[in-house]
């Protein structure tokens, strides 16, 4: 059953539950969802798990200072409205609120109206804010999503950075684990640059032999080798007046490392086979997963062009060190899965949730995506619930191309044991055994009896359990 639409979700934290408790029901009156908190620690860890859209703190909290739990959730959360709650007389007090950057304040007692134009206020705010940081454009519409998106501190440097070095034509180095963005980067950078209304090129230099890479990136003549029957025009010439990523630079060949240092110093290329060079005009992007510094060390990188590569190095935070983006990006992810394959009112479970704050994410946002994606497709009504996210995270080895463990179709209990924030036992213990219920009904397509065998329990059993956790074998049966 999925719940009703809100129009935006408002944490309540105040030490006086009386006040909590009327607070929220006049916010759920007006259509709002409301969590209350009675201390600042609890609302971090609330802000933690859920995505709020406002924050309603008084400021005098039961053995804590408002001040500095206001202080805490800026920290955490950037963009998050604090409304703060002030008792009659105390105006120093909500103007010091103000200064430490709180985005309102209510004098007790106070009028059901002001609530409500405050709280509808600070939801516009953080809704606008949150467009700003390109979240709209990445629903149901890939193609354009140039933004990197996220409201952590960590993504906003980066976004600020990239903003403020495209306008040069200085090369630019990203660095970062796979799946961090740095492709979607190397795009952004372009989109905002002069060269916008040039071509973006991109080539992985660790994926074609050297041979080959060569000819890609410089072109070659006509004779050069066998088989080259014409000229051919190289990528360093396709991106002429516009962009060329040179992703996985780490990973290219040698001889290629020389070609490449002769582009970048002397702004010309030579094509294979070819006696003279020809001038190119185009921003090079390099990236890479690897520690370029290592490599050089090893040998196996040029330090050269480690310098010619390094003038402008942009470092892409991996998922797991900006973990407050979490929340927002699985929402973004799951309403673009909704909308690819159709399925009426996506939702995801704070539970759910809080699965997917504590995984690390090797494969980072493109393993988060792929996640979101495949839990979506087992959850036949749209709501994400744990034993789904569980469930596709049991089978991730293939999200991450770097990692090479086999993969296996089996459920395993190691992401709930390696998760940094250890669910309660029983709650792991549930989310498993209804993962393990589904996954050997899918494979018996359905099939009672053949599901029970598999799992090694008779059918009687078997059907109680499958009571137990609400599941139905008709909903694992073919077509
Ligand atoms: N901040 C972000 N906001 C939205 N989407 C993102 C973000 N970061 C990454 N993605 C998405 O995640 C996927 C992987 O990103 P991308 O290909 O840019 O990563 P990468 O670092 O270049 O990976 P690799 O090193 O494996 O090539 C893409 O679909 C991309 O659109």
């Amino acid at each position: 059953m999925s719940e009703p639409e809100w129009k935006g979700h408002v944490l309540v934290v105040d030490d006086e539950e009386d006040l909590c408790e009327l607070l929220s029901m006049r916010l759920e009156h007006h259509g709002f969802r409301a969590t209350i908190e009675t201390t600042g620690r609890g609302a971090l860890e609330v802000l933690e798990r859920e995505i709020v859209d406002a924050m309603i703190l008084d400021l005098r909290l039961d053995g804590e200072d408002g001040l500095d739990v206001l202080d805490a959730v800026q920290r955490r959360s950037l963009d998050l409205p604090v409304i703060v709650l002030t008792a009659h007389g105390t105006v120093e007090t909500a103007v010091a609120a103000l200064h430490r950057g709180a985005y309102g304040f209510l004098t007790k007692p106070f009028h059901d109206h002001e609530l409500l134009s405050e709280v509808e206020h600070a939801v516009e705010r953080v809704r606008l804010r949150r467009e700003v940081a390109g979240l709209r454009r990445i629903v149901g519409d890939e193609g354009e999503g140039v933004r990197l998106l996220g409201t952590s501190a960590r993504i906003e440097e980066v976004r600020e950075r990239i903003a403020r070095i495209a306008r040069s034509d200085a090369t630019v180095l990203l660095l970062g684990e796979s799946g961090t963005g740095k492709e979607l980067a190397a795009r952004m950078l372009h989109s905002l640059s002069p060269r916008a209304h040039g071509r973006f090129v991109a080539i992985n230099c660790g994926a074609l032999p050297a041979d080959l890479l060569e000819s890609e990136l410089f072109g070659h003549v006509r004779g050069a080798f066998t088989g080259a029957v014409r000229d051919k025009e190289g990528l360093f010439a396709a991106a002429s007046g516009g962009t060329l990523l040179l992703d996985e630079v780490g990973d290219a060949p040698p001889q290629v490392q020389v070609k490449l240092l002769r582009v970048l110093q002397e702004r010309e290329v030579v094509a294979v086979g070819a006696t003279r060079a020809t001038p190119v005009d185009v921003r090079v992007v390099a990236a890479t997963h690897r520690d370029l510094r290592a490599a050089v060390e090893r040998g196996t990188f040029r330090e050269d062009l480690f310098y010619r590569l390094h003038v402008v190095p942009v470092e892409m935070p991996a998922l797991r060190d900006r973990r407050e983006d979490i929340p927002l990006l699985a929402e973004l992810f799951l309403a673009r899965a909704a909308s690819r394959h159709r399925l009426s009112e996506p939702h995801l479970t704070s539970d759910a949730l809080r699965i997917l704050r504590a995984h690390d994410w090797p494969g980072n946002v493109r393993e988060l995506a792929n996640v979101i994606e495949g839990a979506a497709l087992l959850a036949p009504d749209g709501v994400l619930r744990p034993q789904h996210v569980l469930a596709v995270l049991a089978r991730a080895p293939e999200l991450d191309a770097s990692e090479s463990e086999p993969p296996s179709g089996s459920i395993d209990g190691r992401d709930l044991a390696r998760s940094r924030e250890l669910l309660p036992l029983r709650e792991a213990r549930e989310a498993f055994d209804r993962a393990y219920l589904e996954e050997a009904l899918r494979r018996a397509g359905g099939n009672v009896s053949a599901a029970a065998r598999l799992a090694g329990r008779n059918r009687t059993d078997f059907h109680a359990l499958l009571k137990r956790h609400g599941l139905s074998p008709g909903d694992f049966r073919e077509g």
